[in-house]
């Protein structure tokens, strides 16, 4: 058996130590949590085989250090293990960002960063804790590393193959990329969602609002329900690359604006038709590609 040492076992680290069970693929994981209570849940459920008190131990006789915390705590965990390493030990992350961590694991980890392997799950839940872990979450979903010239080819192997054994599908990209790609796809929509609901909550008539909302709304905005902390931690994170997307997306709302103001319908459905053929072209493209998988 090999040793994954999980920091975080939460919906992203308990789905990984279960679907590493559920595929039999020889990994003993051990936790390390925040909170005894959240982590003897994860005992509780069967996600972890243990739990560690003493991070000097783990640390070095772990095969994997998967770091699967909101991404303000990934450095503060890097500080923590970098005594410790084991000199074959494969340190990775489930990060939502990619640069930030890249740039801080180099002066953290100094020669053990060459086995430092970033990587993002595109996979997840508005849902959080270990309750929320489900061993089939990463079936078919991409998982993004972002390794650089200096990281171990025998350690991105490792990743992969850990990775494989949840039925993912991995992909590379440099870290600036996977950054600005998400900053858009992911980061944006949450900031959105999160905007929109505070702002009708805010209303002093609120729960006539939210008594007549239905499914376009519950669609909308179902990722408001996300953790607060680990959205805080990415919006800041990723900070440049999402303000550049907030000023898109509010030049996006003026023209949509003028449009409503001149009481122009053609460029309304003009805007409409494309927006609609995109988002239709881009779900039957994800049918697809899970049909393929
Ligand atoms: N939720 C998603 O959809 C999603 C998808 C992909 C990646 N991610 C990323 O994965 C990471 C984990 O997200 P999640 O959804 O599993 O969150 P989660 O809240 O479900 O789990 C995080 C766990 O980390 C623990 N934790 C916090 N600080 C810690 C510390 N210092 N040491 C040890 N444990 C600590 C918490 O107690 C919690 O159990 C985040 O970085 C997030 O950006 C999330
Ligand atoms: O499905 C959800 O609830 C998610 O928010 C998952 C989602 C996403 O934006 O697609 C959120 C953050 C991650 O870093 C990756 C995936």
């Amino acid at each position: 058996m090999k040793n994954l040492l999980v920091f975080g076992v939460g919906l992203i680290g308990g789905s990984l130590a279960l679907a590493l069970k559920s595929a039999q693929a020889g990994w003993r994981v051990t936790g390390v949590g925040r909170t005894g209570d959240s982590l003897q849940e994860a005992l509780n459920l069967g996600l972890i085989d243990a739990v560690s008190h003493d991070i000097a131990l783990s640390a070095s006789t772990a095969d994997v250090i998967m770091i699967a915390t909101p991404v303000a705590q990934i450095v503060p965990i890097l500080h923590s293990i970098a005594p410790y390493l084991g000199s074959h030990t494969v340190v990775t992350d489930a990060g939502s960002t990619k640069a930030d961590i890249a740039a801080q694991a180099h002066l953290i980890l100094g020669k053990a960063s060459a086995r430092f392997v970033p990587g993002h799950p595109i996979a997840g839940a508005e849902k959080s804790g270990p309750t929320a872990a489900q061993a089939s979450l990463y079936q078919g979903k991409n998982v993004v590393l972002t390794p650089d010239a200096h990281t171990d080819p025998d350690a991105i192997n490792t990743i992969r193959n850990l990775w494989l054994s949840t039925g993912a599908v991995v992909r590379e990209m440099d870290a600036a990329t996977h950054d600005t790609i998400f900053a858009a796809v992911s980061h944006l929509p949450h900031l959105l969602a999160f905007a929109l609901v505070d702002e009708l909550a805010a209303r002093p008539n609120a729960e006539q609002f939210f008594a007549f909302a239905a499914s376009g709304f519950r669609d909308f905005t179902r990722i408001a329900g996300s953790s607060p902390e680990m959205w805080r931690d990415i919006s800041l994170a990723n900070r440049s690359a999402l303000l550049q997307e907030l000023d898109h997306y509010q030049h996006a709302l003026s023209r949509l604006r003028s449009s409503l103001e001149q009481k122009d319908g053609e460029n309304l459905l003009a805007l409409f038709e494309k927006a609609s053929h995109a988002r239709n072209d881009w779900a039957q493209q994800q049918v697809n590609t899970l049909r393929k998988n």
